[in-house]
């Protein structure tokens, strides 16, 4: 178990307000721990910078500090039942609380979206008193916003991603969404619980679930900075350390920084592999303490 929110089985169904408040302390929780996490490889973390030169540790914590009243109240607004619309307006508003805390740098983007989405629909759920289990907060956003998801027109007509997207035909940040997150709750979260289950502590949990998504999710981030050879890499890499037994060998560490450093060396950042680290320790979190 990585963090127990225990009271929470004990919150009156109509109290929304505490209800908002526990999601949104629980996604900036997830986000620490992501930025507090190493090795990382080539992300930012508390020892460095990783592939980044714009950024390093304290452009994150800036982020976070603007953040925290989006996840509570996107997550009230869930809970009210308020639609696509105005959710995507919260989502807007916070990218530019985001950016004006970092000086245009995008640290969060990824995540605001993704949990955005994921808080709103557990706000929807426990207000009503359903399950969080299995993927149920994926069906929740897949059902309720998948359609606007998709629909709406890109709120950067050139983004990163997108240019991926269109480029080399994957799937990205919006589709993952828009499908109630299959790379979530398939792989992700089966990673974390089973390797907390096999007796990793959380450092080691969290780790391993970061490579179980670098080996496969189709990051846009890899993708716009080393393109498919970049992306190719990364994910051989990451597959070869599992494949070796991962965080339950003994050299698991000098093995993941070796990897931080070839992808420092090739300017690579799997900065969608860590908003899916963030979203896998929210929805666990939530859930440790749901029915
Ligand atoms: C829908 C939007 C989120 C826009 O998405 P779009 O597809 O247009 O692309 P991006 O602007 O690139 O943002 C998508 C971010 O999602 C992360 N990501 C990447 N791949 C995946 C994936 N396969 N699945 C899920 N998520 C993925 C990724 O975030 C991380 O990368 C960030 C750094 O990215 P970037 O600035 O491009 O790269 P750098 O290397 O730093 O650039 P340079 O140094 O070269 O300059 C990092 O911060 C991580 O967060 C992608 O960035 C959206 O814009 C939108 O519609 N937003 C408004 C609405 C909203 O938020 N609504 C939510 C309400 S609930
Ligand atoms: N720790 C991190 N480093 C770089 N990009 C990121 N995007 C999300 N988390 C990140």
């Amino acid at each position: 178990m990585i963090r127990s929110n225990a009271a929470l089985s004990f919150i009156p169904a109509d109290a929304a307000g505490s209800l908002a408040a526990m999601v949104g302390r629980t996604a900036v929780r997830a986000l620490y721990a992501e930025l507090a996490l190493h090795p990382k490889p080539g992300l930012v973390s508390p020892l460095d910078s990783g592939s980044h030169d714009d950024m390093d540790m304290g452009t994150f914590l800036r982020s976070l500090f603007a953040l925290r009243g989006y996840f509570r109240a996107i997550a009230a607004a869930g809970a009210a039942g308020e639609d696509f619309a105005t959710l995507r307006d919260f989502g807007i508003a916070a990218e530019r609380r985001m950016l004006a805390a970092t000086g245009g740098i995008n640290t969060h983007r990824g995540a605001v979206f993704g949990i955005g989405f994921l808080g709103a629909a557990a706000g929807w759920r426990m207000r009503r008193g359903l399950t969080l289990r299995g993927a149920a907060l994926g069906g929740t956003v897949a059902e309720l916003w998948g359609a606007g998801i998709l629909a709406a027109a890109p709120q950067a007509p050139v983004s990163h991603g997108g240019r991926a997207v269109e480029r080399y035909g994957v799937r990205g940040a919006r589709q993952e969404a828009a499908e109630g997150f299959p790379t979530l709750f398939t792989l992700a979260l089966p990673a974390l619980d089973g390797a907390l289950t096999d007796g990793a502590d959380p450092e080691r949990a969290l780790v391993q679930t970061l490579f179980t998504l670098m080996a496969e999710l189709e990051d846009t981030n890899l993708l716009h900075r080393g393109g498919p050879a970049g992306l190719a890499f990364v994910r051989g890499e990451a597959r070869r350390f599992l494949d070796r037994g991962g965080v339950f060998r003994a050299d698991w560490r000098e093995e993941a920084l070796a990897l931080h450093r070839a992808c420092i060396a090739r300017r690579l950042s799997p900065g969608g592999s860590a908003d899916m680290l963030a979203a896998a320790h929210f929805v666990h979190a939530l859930r440790e303490g749901w029915a």
